[in-house]
């Protein structure tokens, strides 16, 4: 088990929810005892109504929601013994739309590195390393260069994002592929995807879901907040409706 979640519960104030459900103190309990856990290299998909509570759930998990309480453990070590900004790291979520910040596509995924020096702390193995990220590793550790970043995107089929490209110029597919790739350079051990294939048209939906495999085939444990129709890529759905998780049949 590399996360688990025990009695979360998110309750905000009432009046920035809808009419007719509020608690008579005033506010409203979006979900409540929910737990949920993900083993190593697995994709588990969170569907749900709109307005279900499916993000406020994920930022739950990343210690993202001051509204939410729960019990967290990675690799059964509790959340408490992390510090908030190690927790974010291990823990990531990635919103749904992509923001990009710097000049450049070499500039946007190198940001994290430059925000921080990570020292990652597992013994997970993966072929996602192998693949990609020690690819960076090995050249440089903490600041991948253009060669890395390239090396990277071409691995996970992005030949087709230049690194010199403005992400201002990049289509919806790509920057939606950016996001995701700066993302697992950073090595999390569980990754949050709220929506990122929303908006998206099939072959570039595919194409995050592919990525996202080889993550997990790798070791790392996927959640993906999704409104489209099972593509094949999860071994789990999960339903939050009326306030509690629901484990759906794969079909
Ligand atoms: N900070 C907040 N303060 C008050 N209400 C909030 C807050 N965040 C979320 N809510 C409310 O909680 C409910 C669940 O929102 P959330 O975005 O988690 O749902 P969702 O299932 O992800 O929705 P969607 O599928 O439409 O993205 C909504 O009614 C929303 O208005």
């Amino acid at each position: 088990m590399v996360f688990s979640a025990k009695d979360v519960s998110c309750t905000v104030d009432s009046d920035r929810t809808a009419s007719g459900m509020d608690d008579a103190d005033g506010t409203r309990t979006i979900f409540s005892g929910s737990s949920f856990s993900i083993r190593a290299g697995r994709i588990v998909d969170l569907t749900g109504p709109s307005g279900s509570g499916k993000t406020s759930l994920l930022t739950a998990f990343a210690g993202l929601n001051p509204h939410a309480h729960g019990i967290y453990t990675l690799n059964g070590r509790d959340s408490s013994e992390f510090s908030k900004q190690q927790w974010r790291r291990e823990i990531a979520y990635l919103p749904q739309k992509p923001v990009l910040i710097g000049g450049s596509v070499a500039e946007v995924i190198r940001l994290p590195f430059t925000l921080t020096v990570r020292r990652r702390q597992t013994d997970m193995a993966s072929s996602w390393r192998t693949r990609i990220l020690s690819l960076v590793r090995d050249a440089a550790p903490t600041y991948p260069g253009d060669e890395d970043i390239r090396k990277a995107l071409d691995a996970v089929g992005c030949e087709d994002i230049g690194l010199t490209r403005s992400p201002q110029e990049l289509s919806g597919g790509q920057a939606a592929r950016v996001s995701l790739i700066r993302t697992l350079m950073t090595k999390p051990s569980v990754l949050l995807a709220d929506e990122v294939d929303a908006g998206l048209d099939d072959e570039n939906a595919e194409k995050v879901a592919r990525i996202m495999t080889c993550a997990a085939n790798g070791g790392m444990a996927v959640v993906r907040i999704r409104h489209r129709p099972p593509d094949g890529h999860a071994s789990r759905i999960v339903e939050l409706s009326d306030g509690r998780l629901h484990e759906r049949t794969l079909a």
